[in-house]
Order: C-alpha cells, then sequence, then structure tokens
C-alpha cells in the first residue's frame, strides 16, 4: 500500500518532482517556549546529529517564538494546530501551542520513514478538541505494559486523551475508592501519568463512587482527598463516572451540587487541572426519560466547563447528527462522546477486529470529545483505535477501509496480509443484549451466499463460488499458521488473540472439510469419514478452553453459520439416499430464551456441556412490573443445580417469583434462598426437578432496577 500520513492531515502539499536525502547533520534553532515540553527531546531521537555549524537547519517553536516569526501567518489558527515546511535547506516546524508543535514533529517522524524527505507542506489541525481513549470495561484491567504502549500509541496518532477507569480496578470504584492506592499501584500509576506526558496525552484518572457515596461532608471530603493523592501522583485530568449504578447515588442534583463542589474548591484552585469530566446515570438515550428531568438537572445546574459523556442513542451506538441534537440542547453543552466500540466485555467470546464505521462525517462541531471505549484486548483494539484518531483528528476525509488496512499494516507491517485474512472474518458481535452487529466477511458474503443458495434450492454446486471459498480457507489456514509462527513482530498482539487464531483456523478447517462432504453425499462409504471429521472439528471449536470460560467464537457472523448449514444440507442428502440416520445438526443451543423486559430479550444463551446458561449483563436491568424472562428447553430435561444472581441484597428477591413447568401450561413456585448468607447468589430448590421452562416473573407490582449477573443451571448426568 502507498504511504499516507496517519491521521490525515488537514492540508499537505507535495513538490512532485523534487526531494531531499535525509540530513545527516543539522543546526537547531528552537523557541525557547519549547524548554520543558516534549517536542525537542521527539526531534532530537529522530536526528541525532546536532551540530551548531551544519548547513541544514532545522526551525522549531510555537506561535509568538521569535525562530519561528516569519512563518506565524501560516499556524493555522486552532488548537494544536502547526505548520510544517520541508525545504532544500531547511525545516520549520511552527505550532499553535506545544502540543501542536509536538504534533509537527510526529508527522516529520513519519515522513523520515521514506527514503528521502518529500519537499512539503503540512497546515493541520485536528477537528475534535479532545480525542482518545477511556479505559473503561469490564474484565481484565489492561496491565501496566499493555497501557504504556498504549500511550505511546496515542502520542504517534495524535490522540490527546486517556481516560483510567476500568470497572474492576477496586480503587477506582466500590469498595475501595475512598482509599489511596497501596504504595506500588501508585508507583506505577505515576509512571503512566509521566509517560502520558512524554506523548503529550492527558492522563485523566476516574472514580466511580456512585454505588455506595453517601451525600455528605465526610465523603465529599475523601472523594477530594483521593483526587489529592492522584494530583500528586502527577494527575491533571480528573473524571467522576455515575455509571452502572442504582438507588441514592443516581440522583441528578446530588451529583451536580458534589461535581461543582469539585470544580470550584479542587479543579478551579489548581489551574493546571483539564475540565473536569462526568459520566452521567442515564448516559444514553433508551435510558432517559428526558420528562424526568436528570439530565436536564445536569444541563442546568452543572459549571458549565464540566463535560457530560454520552454513549449516544443506545449503549452500543453510532453517532450521527440527530443523536447530538438531541443531547446537546438538554445538557446544554456539546456531549463528550464515550464510544462503545471495540469494547467487547458484553460478547467476550468475540474480538471486534473489524472497520471502524457508521459514525456521521459531518459532526465534528457538535462534541467536545470522541473517545473510544476498547477491548480488555489492548494490541487488538489499536485496529479500531488507529482508525478512532484519523476519524477525529479530520473527520470528513475519513476513510473506513483504507484506515483499517493500514491500522493493520502499522500493527504488523511484515504480517498485514495475514492480520488482515484474520480481521476481516472476526468483526461481528453475534448476537447479544445491545442488538449491536458489525459487517463480516465483506468480500467473500457473494460466494457464500450463492454457494448455500444453488446447494439448498437445487442441490448444486455452483462452481465458481466453491472455488472462491474453498481458496478463502486455504488462506485462513495459511493466515492462522503464519500469525501463530510470527514471533517477535507483535509478540503482545499474538499472545492476546492466541486463543483466536486457533479457533480461526478449526474455521478453515471445518470449511474445507465441509466443502469435500458437498462432492460426496451420493458415495455410500466416501462421505463418511467426511462427515467424521467435520463432527470432531465441531467439538473442538465448543471445547471450551478453561482460561476462557466465556468461549471462544470465530467467524461466527458468516463462515460458520454457511459451513453449518452445508453440513446439514449435505449430510440430510446422505440420509435421504442410504436411509441412514447421521447426525445433521452441526450446532446445537436445547435453551431458548423468551422475555418482555427489553434489556434481557436479545441475550444469548450459552450450553458447555451439562452447563446452560443466558449471558450475564453489566448494566441496570429497568424490570418492570409482571415483566418475566422464560428458559426454555428442547425437551424437559432434570435439573442439578440453578443459580440466579441479580446482584440484590437478599429481599430484593422477595420482589420476584422463580416457577418451572413441565408443559408450559401448569406451573409450579420454586423458591429461591440466598446460598451464602449475605450473598445475593440465590439457589433454587429445584434439584432432581424435570423441567420444560424456567420463568422469573416480577411480582412486587412496581418497576426493579436490578442487575442480571448470572443465570446458570446444571443437568444431571
Ligand atoms: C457515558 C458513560 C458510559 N458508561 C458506560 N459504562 C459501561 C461500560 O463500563 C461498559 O464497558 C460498556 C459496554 O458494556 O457499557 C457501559 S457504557
Amino acid at each position: 500500500q502507498e504511504f499516507r500520513l496517519q491521521p490525515t492531515p488537514q492540508n499537505y502539499t507535495v513538490q512532485q518532482d523534487d526531494s531531499i536525502s535525509i540530513p545527516r547533520q543539522y543546526r537547531l534553532m528552537a523557541g525557547n517556549s519549547l524548554n520543558n515540553g516534549t517536542a525537542l527531546p521527539l526531534l532530537r531521537s529522530l536526528m541525532p546529529e546536532e551540530a551548531p555549524d551544519a548547513a541544514f537547519r532545522i526551525y522549531i517553536g510555537t506561535k509568538g517564538d521569535k525562530v519561528v516569526s516569519s512563518y506565524r501567518k501560516r499556524i493555522p489558527q486552532k488548537s494544536e494546530g502547526y505548520f510544517l515546511k520541508i525545504e532544500k535547506d531547511r525545516i520549520i516546524i511552527a505550532g499553535a501551542d506545544e502540543r501542536g508543535t509536538y504534533y509537527g514533529v510526529q508527522t516529520l517522524a513519519q515522513l523520515l520513514t521514506l527514503d528521502k524527505l518529500p519537499l512539503a507542506e503540512v497546515a493541520d489541525y485536528p477537528d475534535v478538541p479532545y480525542r482518545g481513549v477511556v479505559e473503561g470495561f469490564y474484565g481484565t484491567p489492561w496491565s501496566q505494559e499493555d497501557r504504556i504502549r498504549q500511550l505511546d500509541f496515542y502520542g504517534r496518532n495524535k490522540m490527546n486523551v486517556y481516560l483510567y477507569g476500568p470497572k474492576d480496578d477496586p480503587y477506582h470504584s466500590t469498595p475501595h475508592w475512598r482509599k489511596p492506592y497501596p504504595a506500588q499501584e501508585a508507583e506505577r500509576l505515576k509512571q503512566l501519568v509521566d509517560r502520558a506526558r512524554d506523548n503529550n496525552v492527558i492522563f485523566y484518572w476516574a472514580i466511580h463512587p456512585g454505588q455506595d457515596i453517601r451525600w455528605n461532608e465526610e465523603d465529599r471530603e475523601l472523594l477530594l482527598q483521593k483526587f489529592e493523592s492522584m494530583y500528586q501522583l502527577g494527575v491533571r485530568g480528573f473524571a467522576v463516572f455515575f455509571d452502572d449504578i442504582s438507588g441514592e447515588g443516581t440522583k441528578a442534583d446530588k451529583q451536580a451540587e458534589l461535581l461543582n463542589y469539585i470544580d470550584n474548591h479542587f479543579v478551579q484552585v489548581k489551574k493546571d487541572v483539564a475540565p473536569l469530566v462526568m459520566c452521567p446515570t442515564e448516559y444514553n438515550k433508551s435510558w432517559t426519560k428526558v420528562e424526568g428531568g436528570y439530565l436536564t438537572t445536569l444541563g442546568e445546574k452543572l459549571n458549565k466547563d464540566i463535560q457530560i459523556m454520552w454513549t449516544g442513542n443506545r449503549v452500543i451506538a453510532t453517532i450521527d447528527r440527530p443523536t447530538l441534537d438531541f443531547i446537546n440542547p438538554l445538557i446544554k453543552r456539546k456531549a463528550y462522546i464515550w464510544w462503545n466500540f471495540p469494547v467487547s466485555d458484553y460478547v467476550r467470546d468475540h474480538l471486534l477486529m473489524g472497520p471502524v464505521y457508521g459514525n456521521g462525517l459531518d459532526i465534528e462541531d457538535g462534541m467536545s470529545a470522541f473517545v473510544s471505549n476498547p477491548m480488555e484486548h489492548a494490541e487488538a483494539s489499536k485496529i479500531s483505535l488507529y482508525s478512532v484518531a484519523d476519524y477525529t483528528w479530520n473527520m470528513e476525509k475519513f476513510d473506513s477501509d483504507t484506515s483499517w488496512r493500514h491500522a493493520i499494516k502499522d500493527l504488523m507491517p511484515l504480517h498485514a496480509e495475514y492480520l488482515e485474512t484474520f480481521a476481516a472474518h472476526n468483526s461481528d458481535l453475534g448476537k447479544n443484549g445491545h442488538g449491536f452487529r458489525r459487517e463480516e466477511s465483506i468480500r467473500l458474503q457473494p460466494a457464500l451466499s450463492a454457494l448455500l443458495k444453488s446447494y439448498l434450492e437445487k442441490g448444486e454446486i455452483d462452481e465458481t463460488a466453491y472455488n472462491q471459498v474453498d481458496e478463502e480457507c486455504r488462506k485462513i489456514i495459511l493466515s492462522a499458521d503464519m500469525l501463530l509462527a510470527s514471533g517477535n513482530e507483535n509478540r503482545p498482539l499474538i499472545d492476546e488473540i492466541r486463543p483466536w487464531l486457533t479457533q480461526f483456523k478449526l474455521v478453515g478447517e471445518y470449511g474445507k472439510t465441509v466443502l469435500e462432504m458437498m462432492r460426496l453425499p451420493q458415495q455410500e462409504k466416501a462421505f463418511l469419514p467426511g462427515h467424521a471429521h467435520a463432527q470432531a472439528l465441531q467439538t473442538l471449536m465448543t471445547d471450551n478452553d478453561a482460561r476462557y470460560p466465556q468461549g471462544v467464537k470465530s467467524g461466527s457472523g458468516q463462515l460458520m453459520p454457511t459451513f453449518d448449514a452445508l453440513f446439514e444440507a449435505s449430510t440430510k442428502q446422505y440420509n435421504q439416499r442410504f436411509h441412514t440416520a447421521l447426525n445433521a445438526r452441526a450446532v446445537y443451543s436445547p435453551y431458548t430464551l423468551e422475555s418482555n423486559v427489553q434489556q434481557l430479550a436479545l441475550l444469548p444463551t450459552q450450553q458447555k456441556g451439562k452447563e446452560g446458561s443466558i449471558a450475564p449483563s453489566n448494566e441496570v436491568i429497568l424490570w418492570q412490573a409482571g415483566g418475566s424472562l422464560t428458559l426454555s428447553m428442547d425437551r424437559p430435561r432434570v435439573l442439578a443445580t440453578l443459580r440466579i444472581d441479580l446482584g440484590t441484597k437478599e429481599e430484593g428477591y422477595t420482589h420476584f417469583r422463580l416457577e418451572t413447568s413441565l408443559d408450559g401450561k401448569t406451573w409450579r413456585n420454586a423458591n429461591l434462598q440466598s446460598v451464602w448468607k449475605g450473598y445475593t447468589m440465590q439457589k433454587a430448590d429445584v434439584e432432581g426437578q424435570k423441567v420444560l421452562k424456567i420463568r422469573l416473573t416480577n411480582t412486587s407490582g412496581s418497576e426493579q432496577k436490578v442487575y442480571f449477573k448470572a443465570f446458570r443451571l446444571t443437568e444431571q448426568e
């Protein structure tokens, strides 16, 4: 692929017929506004040979520095803008501010990777003021090494924000948000703050106190002390998250009072701290009742410079003009977008490696920020993050597919074609509680559907499609092996995605096996080994590695459904022809879920051996009075255990009725008793009972706000 600057600059011209060789020595003329910044160290790391008598010169400074005064008018009048010009005997880097100058050096760094330096002129600036990442997911927080690499990545890609808010860090959230970090954690956070500064990234530390905060002087002071302890570590950006909580902490006027207090007595006092950021409890349109006044209360009462985060029309949603036209008037400021992609904490068996697409290209003026909530897999998230950096810097020039291909090349230059094959087939989420889906296997889709259509409808093989799919299966197997054997090119990435690479290879082999089966349904003997092999591969693909209890899915959007359908069709053909009863079911879950509770209705069911479950949800479920959830079996089955955890205290279960049925008509009560005193997990007394359906109903007469942490059963052997 051709060279491109990342992110795409606003203005970039190159003298086509000329270039210069990279100067070995240069004389540095630096404005003293850069003395304690990071632009100069970066420049010196790129061009080591500084010599006072060198003919070639580099002029670098910010607007107002004498050393770049003659280029002052060329500097874009935009925050973080810069002007970069390469001439025969000099390079000029002039920033609107320190970070702009730093970005000019980052752009020069990319040009220096070329054999010769083009005589280029760049006048550049970002569309969205704050751009970056919120580490705000459930699941295993990123490691120290992950975060160091992330911060360097943000520096190179001109992202200026990293928000630290991993839900499962106990010092960020309940129970220890009031306590300072232990020495070792504090030291590691300090390292990150320093690394962020090296990369000109604002490190925001977020606190998540809402689940148990008391609206009193004591908790307010404890929170401020915690912020002060983080300030002492060097943190200069602060956030308060009130998401995914229920109870007292959800009150808008109390939240606003606390946040204004923090703003007035901490942020404004310190003077060198970025504007405060808050995450509201109603953080998406599907959860907000405008007349309830939560958002308008925040909009009216919150100090104007406090930023309010928003995920869009739903928890997981792309952002467009109508999204912003809804929220901005309510909160009386531009939304600080928290984009829930490529986060996968609600579909942990999937990797989201596909292109960033679906957000409006004309909305840069409608948001104060756009930060991505990524996967717990830090390196794998970089495919999306590279494109988020591209999209937020220059929105109207953003091209989803070009950006995606360059993101992959940036991640593994030597294995880009293999990583692209892998990423193309590992992008959809599968069925999930949020109903959010992504395209997958785009280029192969026509061949997959043609192959399936002609086989199902006419029992014929579309040879062109067949060969395309066969060739892709070969590439899949090759790509998996090449990536697994890729050594040190990007070992952290391979370590993260290894289970999915192994699964991906199985998908390729399964495809090849099923393609062979398609040719043999009339051959009584020859068909059998292929059928047996396909079943063996199905078993291997559902065998869950203990380290990944949530399972590992690959190619689930297009490849696997097609291969499964072809497996079933060819086996049915064989059974009809030879009056046999070979198993013609590819995959198969004995459980189906029905519910009139909107946030539960789409949750997928899972089966692993004797265990069945409904996928848990991270969010607060608004369970309406009378609302129910029913898990149905394919046939009556004898239960060994049933575990339910709605995240509430024990008395919370008195609001619900649990019933079982053998025929779906007559129901009998099963009561829940807590398995461990004080804990919330409940055991139902259904041991040994044969059931066809299990139903949980809110019989309290009013809406219940609960979590949906677990709904798991085991069958008797
Ligand atoms: C604007 C505030 C967003 N707060 C959120 N908290 C949750 C995040 O912690 C999850 O990672 C994400 C995906 O499961 O869902 C919501 S989004």
